[in-house]
């Protein structure tokens, strides 16, 4: 099952390499690369005579009423349909068609162009092939529009580190408060663990209200005093939520087996505890090693008598890995089980051997998030699967044994955790919980309103203590209780009336920052703030959010070797290896479409092309060392990598002490703890507010101070708006000030020199793409996929991010690529051009060398006053005899 909903698996039809032509094909695969060539040629000469007719005919016709003769929407009068699947659905088919236009030539090569300024075109296919868009990268850039809000942001106190109770007051067991502060350098709990373990424990006092709750009439009630309470967490990223169920669960099952009277010794055997749930595998595996981590430590009075706790077993199940090794674990019995929903509902349903007999508590990690993946069925069948094994534990009496202890909680204890309360959630809540208590880092709540009323308030407080800071009382009251500009009920992050998320609040350390760049200056702005953030702090370490795997997979190629010097043989080579690419379908349609274990991908991208071109992406590296950035390393991750390099990325970046980049999609931006990432860049914009939340929450953990940079096209400069009224306030940086910084870095002396560095970056990265077959392939799959994912942005916000407002010649730059749009969609353009003109020069001076070998008689009359001395010219055959051999002169 795919855990990775933000993965885009574009299909990138259009990219394919074409068919051979008929003869080609009739000739078969044996044939070199330069006969397809000719006879390609051959059948592109007839194609051309064709269209050169076609094109006539169209236009005359209405379909000659393309895209490029309508008028271009007034950006500021669009209004749509908020909320509407048709608009979504229509705006992907637009994206569809504009994408095919481009593929099909004609008009609608010069329509994507042509959607904005700047670029020319030529409007004939034929004049257009092969031709190189080389454009000023400080010319014909929209305005950049001035922003409301500039200047630095001051630091603030933070707002998610540890505060100055302790783990012991709370109530847990002190090994365990011994082996935090001595093994995982944890001594003080944070706001959300001092409100949620006592709930947890069944220990709250303000909990113990006479409200017992449960639903398991065989339990004497009067023996225990505690409250037991399905529980609702929700907290800033970055905040300990993880520990915060995970310290009540493992104190409460080391109690239950150090009070247990009967019933033998806790053992593995006893089956499964806890199920934590997470929506990426990931997450699951950093939920299984923290496990692992806490079940290290030893109890028992005295040093002497202190033991492991052998028997206390975490595990994991997760999509990817053996199911026969997963259910060999499960077998052998797991205590605390991380998992991913769809393995875990596979496990359920077919291992006869996995015991939930006893299982007491369900943790849903990222609820939002598994709802918004679509598991909301699976999480059904899960629960039903649950109740029933549940109703065979009830029927053991007795509470002597560690499985019945009243240690544990009477009844499965549902916990829901969460970094927003949206209303999925609020829903999921409302279903599953039973007698539940919301618990905030604030406060400790009996139910989703009172929780969301408080959130509301406190993000209205700040609201105005920002506008009167900045001199504005009153202009955002409309913001004050989650309404759009209108006063309708459509919230601009796209969710309907009452979504509120109410207390959208990152941790206060955390310095936003937002960059308005022009298209064609991205890709060179995101190298200098890389560069610049390196140098300041060059340990640093980065993660740079991508729309979709292609753009990720393309990035990372690109910054790893973009400064690779492409020598001519190696640029010949390259581009020989790509004209043997265009010719060879047998391997693959150039479908971007992959599945989730990216096998497909695989054989894509090891393809072998026999050491040309230069460095290609495998499949196999954990991670690149860069040579645009000297000494830094370089990881990617997305969905539609292998597992096992899915799961080494995670862990050598995370453990990483050096200066690294990842480049990501979406499925690191949840619950993913990174230690000491400094530093986030949004390069894609998120595609709804939770997502720019968990984006930056990757960094400023714990207290500890982040940076977070948040590229918008200047087209979108009105999301600044939304995120201000959401309380998320980045401050405004210039993409001169980052690229002149980077300028000086490099030795730049001249104010003037920040641009021609900047371009000399650019036309370094063109001729790295245009020499290295990998390179252009990726380009070209990242642009595609990159105006698909476009078209995702929810609804309500498509009057900021519609695919109309893009200048796809501006953003083909962004991804070096001198091809006109039309070409990269058509599959071809100007490294094929060139291919073949290379191919036909090569062809051209065999067959001169053919003919020159050839024997050949000089007649008297050819006789020059330069074919002195050889007198066998006058009489006979005349060899061509290499340079250095006496030579006549002019014999070449
Ligand atoms: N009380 C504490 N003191 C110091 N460090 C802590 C404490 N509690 C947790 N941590 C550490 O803080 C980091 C972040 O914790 P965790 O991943 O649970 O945060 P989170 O709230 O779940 O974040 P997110 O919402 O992004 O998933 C972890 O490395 C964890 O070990």
């Amino acid at each position: 099952m795919d855990d990775d909903g933000l993965i885009f698996n574009f299909a990138t039809t259009n990219i394919a390499p074409p068919k051979p032509s008929a003869a080609a094909a009739a000739k078969g695969k044996s044939q070199r690369w330069k006969d397809r060539v000719k006879s390609r040629q051959a059948a592109k000469h007839e194609a051309t005579k064709q269209e050169q007719h076609d094109t006539q005919n169209q236009k005359n016709t209405a379909a000659a009423a393309s895209f490029k003769e309508k008028p271009m929407p007034q950006r500021q009068h669009i209004k749509f349909d908020s909320g509407s699947t048709q608009e979504n659905n229509t705006q992907q088919q637009e994206v569809e068609r504009l994408l095919g236009e481009m593929g099909k030539g004609g008009g609608s090569k010069a329509s994507a162009t042509g959607t904005g300024a700047g670029v020319s075109t030529a409007s004939q296919p034929s004049a257009q092939a092969g031709k190189q868009i080389i454009s000023s990268l400080f010319t014909k850039n929209p305005e950049i529009p001035k922003l409301a809000r500039d200047g630095g942001q001051e630091l603030r106190v933070s707002s998610n580190a540890a505060g100055d109770s302790s783990f012991a007051g709370l109530g847990l067991d002190s090994d365990i408060v011994g082996f935090l502060s001595s093994k995982m350098e944890i001594s003080n709990p944070t706001a959300i663990q001092t409100n949620a373990i006592p709930v947890l424990l069944g220990n709250d006092q303000a909990a113990q209200d006479g409200d017992n709750g449960g639903d398991d009439d065989a339990f004497n009630f009067e023996t225990s005093m505690k409250v037991e309470h399905d529980v609702f967490i929700q907290a800033a990223t970055g905040s300990g939520k993880t520990l915060s169920y995970l310290l009540p669960i493992v104190h409460r099952i080391l109690r239950a087996t150090q009070t247990a009277t009967s019933g033998g010794p806790a053992s593995r055997e006893l089956g499964t505890f806890a199920v934590i749930l997470t929506p990426t595998r990931e997450l699951a595996q950093q939920v299984y090693e923290t496990t692992q981590t806490l079940v290290n430590m030893t109890v028992g009075q005295g040093a002497g008598s202190k033991k492991r706790l052998h028997w206390m077993v975490p595990g994991i199940v997760i999509g990817g890995d053996s199911k026969q090794s997963e259910k060999a674990r499960l077998r052998k019995g797991v205590t605390i089980l991380a998992c991913t929903p769809g393995r875990l509902l596979d496990h359920l349903e077919n291992t006869q051997a996995f015991c939930v007999d006893n299982l007491r508590w369900l943790v849903l990690d990222e609820a939002d998030r598994l709802l918004e993946l679509g598991f909301e069925d699976t999480l059904r069948k899960i629960l039903a699967l649950f109740e029933e094994r549940a109703g065979q534990r009830r029927r053991v009496l007795g509470h002597s044994s560690v499985a019945t202890s009243l240690e544990l909680p009477r009844r499965r204890i549902n916990v829901l955790c969460s970094a927003t309360l949206r209303d999925n959630v609020r829903r999921l809540a409302d279903e599953a919980l039973v007698n539940p208590k919301f618990v905030s880092a604030t406060s400790v709540y009996d139910n989703a309103d009172q929780a969301a009323e408080a959130a509301r308030s406190r993000k209205r407080d700040r609201l105005m203590a920002e506008d009167i800071e900045d001199g504005r009382v009153g202009k955002r009251a409309h913001a004050y209780d989650g309404e759009d500009e209108d006063g309708a009920g459509q919230n601009e992050d796209g969710q309907g009336e009452g979504e509120d998320q109410g207390d959208f609040a990152v941790p206060s350390q955390l310095v936003q920052k937002a960059v308005i760049v022009p298209a064609k200056l991205r890709l060179v702005t995101l190298v200098a703030l890389l560069k610049n953030t390196l140098r300041q702090q060059p340990t640093s370490k980065i993660i740079v959010f991508l729309s979709c795997k292609d753009a990720v997979d393309f990035m990372y190629f690109m910054l790893s070797y973009g400064a690779t010097q492409a020598d001519s043989e190696q640029a010949d080579e390259g581009e020989a290896a790509y004209a043997d690419d265009l010719f060879n379908t047998e391997e693959g349609d150039g479908n971007g479409d992959k599945d989730d274990d990216g096998s497909s991908k695989k054989s894509r991208s090891q393809r072998p092309t026999g050491g040309r071109g230069g460095p290609q992406l495998t499949a196999t590296d954990i991670h690149l060392q860069s040579n645009v950035f000297p000494g830094v390393n370089m990881f990617r991750l997305h969905g539609s990598m292998q597992q096992k390099q899915r799961t080494e990325t995670f862990t050598t970046f995370s453990r990483s002490q050096h200066a690294s980049v990842l480049f990501t999609t979406d499925v690191a931006a949840r619950g993913l703890d990174l230690p000491n990432v400094t530093s986030i860049v949004q390069y894609d914009a998120p595609t709804d507010l939770a997502s720019y939340l968990h984006r930056v929450g990757r960094t400023a953990r714990l207290g500890r101070v982040g940076h977070a940079h948040l590229f918008l096209l200047p087209s979108e400069a009105a999301y600044l708006t939304v995120l201000s009224e959401r309380g998320l306030r980045p401050q405004d940086e210039s993409v001169e000030t980052i690229l002149r910084m980077s300028a000086k870095s490099e030795g730049s002396r001249r104010s003037a020199e920040w641009q021609q560095r900047a371009a000399e970056w650019q036309l370094l990265f063109e001729r790295f793409v245009l020499s290295n077959i990998t390179a252009m392939r990726l380009a070209k799959q990242a642009f595609l996929s990159s105006i698909r994912a476009y078209a995702t942005h929810g609804a309500a916000e498509k009057r900021i991010f519609h695919v109309r407002f893009l200048h796809f010649g501006h953003l083909a730059k962004a991804f070096a690529l001198r091809e006109t749009p039309a070409q990269v969609a058509e599959g071809k353009g100007n490294n094929q051009k060139a291919v073949e003109v290379r191919l036909e020069k090569k062809v051209r001076r065999e067959r001169e060398e053919k003919e020159r070998k050839k024997p050949r008689f000089v007649k008297g009359n050819e006789i020059s006053e330069f074919a002195v001395g050889d007198v066998s010219a006058y009489y006979g055959p005349r060899v061509r005899r290499g340079a250095g051999a006496g030579s006549d002169g002019d014999s070449d």
